[in-house]
Formats: structure tokens, C-alpha cells, sequence
């Protein structure tokens, strides 16, 4: 990866190190500065020390780090900020924006620290003058964020996702709560248990415990209707949106946006209306009958979706991606048997792994259930589970969002969820 800051090369690649470039040695590529000296590299810069070197004194980073919910809160908040007239950039998992523009399609949720900078500085050169970001575990734990400085940083819940990586849940909360321990302005879950931060400038929202930004009454007739407290003064916003789980979301989004802009929190929860959700994330594919497809990958992401439709029959296809945690299989078996009718069980990303075996995972969860299909073709799984369904029931496919394609081993197959359950309704004309 390369970064030009005033005509100079940053590189943090010992092999594109040389004695006309600058290497930015990391906790990442440390093992490789002798390697860069010896290819005649004679400037070494410290990873955390980049800041020195690119201004970003016009630009508001605002990051966003939980197990669940940072795509969704971070585009909510790039919405209202263009929305309010704002010139803003997007980094996270579904790529890079700059004002309404993909630049950049997916690779990692957070860039490595040099694609920050990039993209920061592209940023700027377009005119932002806000940056909001995802920041996942893996970037906190790799030091990926290292010399940025944000101007608020937001926690979303912490449950459990990527133990393969962090392998105890213990070290996944450590390394997620890590990202809050300074004094930096923070935004913070009130209701979520396992978040611990430095209560040094720290905002709150939440919908149980007392907070800065309280939830006081949601509906969800015609829609999302949200009224909230902000010290003793009441306001309301609405939405297009489904789901409790959003309307945190959506609370983070504008008080974030407040907290950043200090606009008044009437223009900011109008402006938030303009927010039609993001794709992939319970976007509603067809009303009849009625299906919906989601990116819920974690236990607590299916739960909360699945218990959005209590009042409906549910027929949830869901799989698990490959290389990635396995201990969350058992547990998606379990949460998709509490609430569904019917549970067809397929592939998701199966990458290297086995896709039968990570199909035994998950049924090692499901005890007792009495409509279990597995269907390991995820088009057969999403058709089945169409041909099943009556007025009374929901299609739930979950896991993959708004992915275009479909991994395995390595190789990526062009796949679609939402493009399959619109061939089987004969819908995509
Ligand atoms: C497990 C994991 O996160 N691995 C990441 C890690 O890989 P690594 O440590 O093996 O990398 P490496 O090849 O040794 O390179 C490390 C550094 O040394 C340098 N290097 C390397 C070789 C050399 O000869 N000389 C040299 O200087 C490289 O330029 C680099 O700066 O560091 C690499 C770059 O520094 C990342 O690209 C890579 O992400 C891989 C591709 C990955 O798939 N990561 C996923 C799991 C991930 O990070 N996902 C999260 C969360 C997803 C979510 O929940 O949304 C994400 O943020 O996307
Ligand atoms: N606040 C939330 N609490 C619990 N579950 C949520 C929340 N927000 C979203 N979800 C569920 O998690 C899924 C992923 O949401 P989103 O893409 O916003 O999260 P993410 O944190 O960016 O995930 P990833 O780390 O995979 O990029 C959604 O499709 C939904 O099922
Ligand atoms: N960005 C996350 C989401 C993965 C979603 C699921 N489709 C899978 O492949 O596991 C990850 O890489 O863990
Ligand atoms: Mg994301």
C-alpha cells in the first residue's frame, strides 16, 4: 500500500521500500523494516507518528465500532449529513463513497492504516469535511486505526462474531472496548452490559437505562415512530425501518450527528426521514408474499431480526460463512429454532471449509425442531422456502445481504440473494 503526502512516497511494503521512499513500520509489518533498510530505504516513519505528516485538521473522523450495526449507523449518519447539506466520505464494509459516489467497491471493512490516510486525504481533496467510518475488531486488535484522531468515536453493542480471530469472547471485548479507553469523545450504548469506557467525554443513548439521548416510546405502525428525550426537551423522528434493533441505530445516528454539527435536533431528525436503510439490511425484496433479506451473520444479529416478526410464520434460510467463527454455528441453530417454523438450513461463504460439515454445526443446535430442511444449493434453499410460504408467513434469508457473490475456497461465483428470490418471482424484468 502507498500513500503520496506533498510528492513524497509512504510505503508499507518492505519489497516497495527503497532509498526515495519513506517506510511506515507497524505492529503489522515490523518484522519487515531491516528488509526495507536493506533495499536502501533511509527514512522510517512510526506508523502512529503519520499524522504528523498528513494535516486532516479540516476533517471530522467519526468511527463507529460494536458487533452489530456499524454499516447501517454509519450510513444513516453520511445520510444525514448530506442531507444537510454536508460534503462527506463513507468507509466500511460495502466500499468507499464520496457525496453519493461509490469510489471504491467492498474489500475490508476497515482498511489497513495507510488505506486510511488514502482515503482520508481523498477526502479532503474532495471537499469533506466529515469521514465516518467503520472500525472493526480486527482493525483495533491490528493497530489499523493507529494515528488517527477521531472526533467522536461510537459503540454499538458488543455480543460475539470473529473468534476464530480474537478466540475467547473475553479477548473480543477487551480489544472492542480498548477502542474507548481515551478521552476522546465518545457515543456510547447505554444498555448494552459488556461496554466499559472512559467516561471522560462520554455521550450516551439508549432505550432502558437512563442516558443523554433516551428512547422514551417507539411504535411500528406504518413504519417506525421513535420519540426521545434529550436533557428534559422531547423530540420525535420517523423512518422507513423495521426492527428495535434500528431504532438504536437510528438514535446513535442522530445523536451523533448532533453531538458532530450541533445543529438543532428537529433539522437533524427531518433531515434523517431522507433514510431509506441500507441495502441488504432487511430490505424487503417482495410484499407477496413477503420476503426479506438480511445480513444478520452473528446469533444476536438473527435473533433480533427474527423476533422483528413474532406475529408471522417464519421460514428463515440461513447458513454460516467458512473460516470464520465456528463456535456461532450451534448458536444461529438454536435462535433459528426459538422463533422459526421452519428453518432451511444452506450454504453461506463456505470458502476452504466443508459446506456440509458447517451445515452439521449448526444443526448441532437445533434439537427437537420439527421442520428442518437442509439444502446445501442456497438457489434451491431461497426457492423451496418461497414454494413454502402463505399469506401468514415471512421468507427470511439471512447472512448474506446485499454480497454479489458467493465464495468458495477462493474463488468468487457471482450470487445474489436478492437476484435469485427475484427470478423465482419471475420479478426481475
Ligand atoms: C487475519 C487478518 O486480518 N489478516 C490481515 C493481516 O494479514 P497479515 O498479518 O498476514 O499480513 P502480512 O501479509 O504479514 O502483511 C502485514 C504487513 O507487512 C507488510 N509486508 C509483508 C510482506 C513483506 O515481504 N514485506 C512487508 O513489508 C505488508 O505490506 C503489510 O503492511 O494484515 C493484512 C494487511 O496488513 C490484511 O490485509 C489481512 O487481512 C485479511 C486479508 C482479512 O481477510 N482480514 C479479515 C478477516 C478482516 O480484517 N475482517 C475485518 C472485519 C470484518 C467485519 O466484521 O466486517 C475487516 O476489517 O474487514
Ligand atoms: N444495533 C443492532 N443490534 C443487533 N443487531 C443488529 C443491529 N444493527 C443491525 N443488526 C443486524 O446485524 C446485521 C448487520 O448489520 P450491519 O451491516 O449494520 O452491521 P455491521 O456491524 O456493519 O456488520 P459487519 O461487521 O459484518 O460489517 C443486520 O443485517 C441486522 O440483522
Ligand atoms: N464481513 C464479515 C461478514 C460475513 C458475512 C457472511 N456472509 C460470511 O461470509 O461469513 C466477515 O467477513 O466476517
Ligand atoms: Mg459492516
Amino acid at each position: 500500500m502507498q500513500l503520496i503526502i506533498n510528492n513524497k512516497i509512504y510505503t508499507d511494503n518492505s519489497n516497495e521500500a527503497n532509498k526515495d521512499s519513506i517506510f511506515v513500520v507497524s505492529k503489522q509489518n515490523e518484522k519487515y523494516k531491516e528488509l526495507a533498510i536493506a533495499n536502501g530505504c533511509e527514512q522510517i516513519v512510526k506508523a502512529k507518528d503519520l499524522k504528523n505528516h498528513l494535516d486532516m485538521s479540516s476533517i471530522k473522523v467519526i468511527g463507529i465500532t460494536g458487533t452489530n450495526g456499524k454499516t447501517t449507523t454509519a450510513a444513516a449518519i453520511y445520510s444525514i449529513l448530506l442531507d444537510l447539506g454536508y460534503k462527506v466520505a463513507l468507509q466500511g464494509t460495502r466500499g468507499f463513497f464520496i457525496n453519493d459516489e461509490r469510489v471504491e467497491e467492498y474489500s475490508l471493512t476497515t482498511p489497513v492504516q495507510l488505506g486510511n490516510f488514502a482515503h482520508i486525504q481523498k477526502a479532503m481533496q474532495n471537499g469533506c469535511s466529515f469521514f465516518v467510518m467503520e472500525v472493526s475488531s480486527h482493525a483495533i486488535e491490528q493497530k489499523r486505526i493507529e494515528g488517527l484522531e477521531f472526533a467522536l468515536k461510537i459503540h454499538t453493542n458488543i455480543t460475539r462474531d470473529h473468534l476464530d480471530y480474537h478466540k475467547t469472547i473475553e479477548e473480543y471485548i477487551r480489544v472492542k472496548n480498548s477502542f474507548f479507553e481515551d478521552k476522546t469523545l465518545k457515543l456510547i450504548n447505554k444498555d448494552d452490559e459488556k461496554v466499559r469506557y472512559n467516561i471522560k467525554n462520554g455521550f450516551a443513548y439508549s432505550l432502558e437505562k437512563p442516558s443523554t439521548y433516551k428512547v422514551d416510546a417507539y411504535s411500528f405502525k406504518n413504519g417506525m415512530h421513535v420519540m426521545f428525550n434529550h436533557f428534559g426537551k422531547h423530540y420525535s423522528f420517523s423512518s422507513m425501518m423495521m426492527g428495535i434493533f434500528n431504532v438504536y441505530n437510528l438514535m446513535a445516528a442522530v445523536a451523533a450527528v448532533h453531538i458532530t454539527t450541533q445543529k438543532p435536533l428537529e433539522e437533524i431528525c427531518e433531515a434523517l426521514e431522507g433514510f431509506g436503510g441500507v441495502s441488504g439490511r432487511m430490505e424487503t425484496i417482495s410484499s407477496n408474499p413477503l420476503v426479506i433479506v438480511d445480513f444478520a451473520h452473528t446469533p444476536d444479529g438473527m435473533e433480533e431480526v427474527l423476533k422483528s416478526f413474532n406475529e408471522k410464520d417464519i421460514i428463515c434460510v440461513f447458513g454460516a460463512g467458512g473460516d470464520r467463527d465456528r463456535q456461532k454455528r450451534p448458536l444461529m441453530g438454536l435462535v433459528a429454532a426459538k422463533y422459526s417454523k421452519h428453518i432451511i438450513v444452506t450454504s453461506d461463504n463456505p470458502r476452504f471449509e466443508d459446506p456440509d460439515k458447517i451445515i452439521e454445526d449448526i444443526l448441532e443446535g437445533i434439537k427437537n425442531h420439527p421442520n428442518i430442511t437442509v439444502e446445501i444449493n442456497r438457489k434451491e434453499a431461497i426457492k423451496k422456502a418461497i414454494e413454502m410460504a402463505n399469506d401468514n408467513c415471512v421468507v427470511l434469508v439471512l447472512g448474506k445481504g446485499d454480497e454479489s457473490t458467493q465464495i468458495i475456497y477462493d474463488k468468487k461465483f457471482h450470487f445474489s440473494d436478492k437476484e435469485e428470490i427475484l427470478k423465482i418471482l419471475n420479478k426481475d424484468k
